[in-house]
């Protein structure tokens, strides 16, 4: 009897993650077939199946992501991968394959984290002798991240759906500021990290140099790194073998109740939302119903399968697999990335889920043409669904109208999801500077972020008793000869070194701790130009730090234009004063009275430039001498611009916002 009964609940425990909801909560013995494991609905279901996930158990899967500093050549090796897979042709004329965005291609970096399932047959005893086809078959997730510091997030989220990682190093550059970042998010994960040494082909490659740095820096095995050249093929056969034999299949459990970890979503026309999912226990199948731990929404699902590498229905998703799902979600606040999806009316703890995105630059964002609010409103709406990284609120400004304000992982995420607005909805937008959230502490004890600098308005019954910025802590690699002039840069860009010392002969390290609004504009790009293009920089966030700031106003005709305000440390404030003064004078054109542009403290002037007014010839047509019907004419001219000065408004062009964002140091 207690055979019997052992019997049953191992049959049903390997059974019943193929099982539709149906069968698997009802009696098993029905289910069993000739001893075949799959009910007639599950049959039925995975007809549409061009993949049959069934042969896949946890041990037969692999979960791994190819994390790199900018440009290491993640994207190339996820391509060659790809190719020696057969998931995509060779030759398939499209570079970088899983960078799909038209952003992600012109500006060649990878902005989104892309994932795709391939097939690998494997053959442990290395005995490549021995038939090929007999050799058991992996499926294999991979995941190509962003190299750029905005994007860490999405490489963090990607993360929490891998055992392993490739730690891609280039072979001539040596590691780098975001190899350092990325190397601690995947060991802080406990993730098997498996150092690979990329383009090995470059004259200048000097792989015994990064492999002293790997194993200084982060303590890894230096006979362990894999050699490669994305770009010719060389030594890219050990990587595949390699993931397999040094990353740990995923640990869910097959027999426990539906856990699946939201990693993303996106908007598509046709299907609605689509959510990419990491099961990591249970089992789910087309036409199950889902819920949502965040919201107890109930979903059925509609669609299910892999990524391979596109869109490719499979019916069902088991443990430890990464695939997508459609279940009739409408927007990303239904969709939230991190949240725990598990069987309707099935109780489970949810997963840990990610940190909340940290949002570290706000700009406003308005109709460049005002009346086209609603189709702004539109395009931000279906892009947030697909970044949902953005945090948008509504909000007017007297000089733009309505509008939105929106928050961002860095200026280069914002720059991004500005380009993506325009060339994938066709919104035309134009941004306010971007400021920094700061916070504000009032004599009768509340504490204010403040997001947009306009809303920093004086209040007779209280006043302002402390500012607070927000800080990083900065980590810069530089060749030894540049070391010099990136102290004083950062001494001018108010940092605090904290660590400073030498990865070999010729690189330094230097960790640093300063203002986030001194880096967000433009601070990169400087250090670039200081350091020939050799620096590297990565930050993270660390905590407020007291200091003194400034509301720093722009006057046209004397109104403030609330779109141009800005907070600036109170040191800043005459340099950033007269710096946009002169910009806004460049841009605004000649008009038909005079305007006075003024930056201000308050009621304190620092900075004035003035554009005169455009004069008229009245006296054109006037032949002959008569003076008094000369003077009669000029004192009317000169009345209607006086009242064109007190009634008319200053067209500011959209130019003007533009180079303001340019206002590159404080
Ligand atoms: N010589 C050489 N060039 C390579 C190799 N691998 C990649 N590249 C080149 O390096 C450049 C960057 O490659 P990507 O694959 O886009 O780099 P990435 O790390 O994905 O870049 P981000 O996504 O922006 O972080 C491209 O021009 C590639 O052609 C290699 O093995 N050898």
């Amino acid at each position: 009897m207690r055979a019997l009964y052992r019997a049953s609940r191992v049959a049903s425990s390997t059974l019943r993650p193929f099982l539709c909801e149906s069968h698997r909560t009802g009696p098993l013995q029905t289910l069993v077939e000739g001893g075949r494991s799959f009910c007639s609905h599950a049959r039925e279901k995975s007809r549409d199946a061009a993949v049959d996930l069934n042969h896949y158990p946890p041990e037969r899967i692999r979960n791994f992501s190819i994390i790199a500093h900018v440009d290491h050549g993640k994207s190339t090796l996820a391509d060659r991968l790809l190719e020696l897979t057969g998931t995509i042709k060779k030759g398939h004329g499209q570079p970088q394959y899983l960078d799909k965005l038209q952003v992600e291609r012109e500006r060649g970096i990878t902005v989104k984290a892309q994932t795709a399932t391939m097939f690998y047959r494997h053959n442990f005893r290395q005995d490549y002798t021995s038939e090929m086809e007999n050799a058991p078959k992996f499926l294999l997730n991979l995941v190509d991240t962003p190299g750029h510091v905005d994007f860490s997030y999405e490489v963090s989220r990607s993360l929490a759906a891998c055992q392993g990682v490739l730690l891609v190093v280039d072979a001539a550059q040596g590691v780098q500021a975001q190899t350092v970042a990325n190397f601690y998010l995947a060991f802080e994960s406990n993730l098997t990290i498996i150092p690979v040494i990329n383009k090995i082909d470059q004259p200048t490659a000097d792989p015994d140099r990064v492999k002293a740095q790997l194993k200084s820096l982060f303590d890894l095995d230096p006979n362990l790194a894999l050699l490669t050249s994305a770009k010719t093929g060389q030594g890219l056969e050990h990587v595949l073998p390699a993931v397999i034999n040094r990353i740990p299949s995923p640990s869910g459990k097959c027999d426990s109740p539906l856990r699946m970890l939201l990693l993303d979503s996106y908007y598509d026309e046709y299907k609605g939302v689509i959510c990419h999912v990491a099961v990591v226990d249970g089992a789910l199948h087309k036409g199950d119903k889902i819920s949502s731990s965040a919201t107890g929404q109930v979903y059925e699902v509609s669609d299910i399968g892999i990524m391979h590498p596109e869109l490719t229905p499979t019916g069902v998703l088991l443990t430890g697999q990464v695939g997508y799902i459609v279940s009739g979600m409408r927007s990303t606040k239904e969709a939230r990335v991190g949240d725990t999806l598990h069987q309707a009316k099935i109780l489970v703890v949810p997963l840990p889920g990610f940190k909340p995105a940290k949002h570290m630059v706000f700009s406003g964002l308005y109709p460049a043409d005002g009346s086209d609010f609603d189709a702004l409103n539109h395009a931000i709406e279906r892009l947030i669904c697909n970044d949902a990284s953005v945090s948008v609120t509504k909000e007017t400004s007297t000089a733009l109208g309505m509008g939105f304000r929106c928050g961002f992982l860095g200026l280069l995420h914002m720059d991004v999801f500005h380009q993506r607005l325009e060339q994938e909805y066709g919104a035309k937008v134009l941004s306010t500077i971007p400021t920094v959230p700061y916070i504000f502490d009032y004599s009768d004890g509340s504490k204010v972020q403040i997001q947009n600098p306009a809303a920093l308005a004086s209040n007779p019954r209280k006043t302002v008793t402390a500012c607070w910025e927000p800080t990083v802590f900065a980590t810069i690699i530089i060749p030894s000869e540049y070391i010099g002039p990136v102290i004083t840069l950062c001494s001018e860009r108010r940092g605090e070194q904290l660590e400073y010392s030498f990865i070999d002969s010729q690189r330094a390290f230097m960790k640093y701790r300063l203002p986030l609004r001194e880096i967000v504009v433009d601070f990169y790009n400087e250090l670039k130009s200081i350091t020939s293009g050799y620096a590297s920089f990565d930050y993270e966030d660390a905590e407020y730090q007291k200091s003194d700031l400034v509301k720093l106003d722009i006057l046209l005709n004397g109104q403030p234009v609330d779109a141009m305000t800005t907070i600036v440390h109170s040191l800043k404030a005459q340099r950033v004063g007269r710096e946009l003064v002169e910009k806004l004078k460049k841009f605004i054109d000649r008009q038909m009275f005079e305007i006075t542009i003024q930056a201000a403290i308050g009621s304190r002037v620092i900075a004035r430039e003035t554009i005169s007014a455009m004069r008229k010839n009245v006296l054109a047509k006037c032949y002959g001498g008569d003076i008094s019907r000369k003077r009669k004419l000029l004192e009317k001219q000169k009345e209607g611009k006086k009242r064109m000065k007190r009634v008319g408004s200053v067209d500011i062009p959209q130019e003007a916002f533009h180079e303001l964002l340019k206002v590159s140091k404080e």
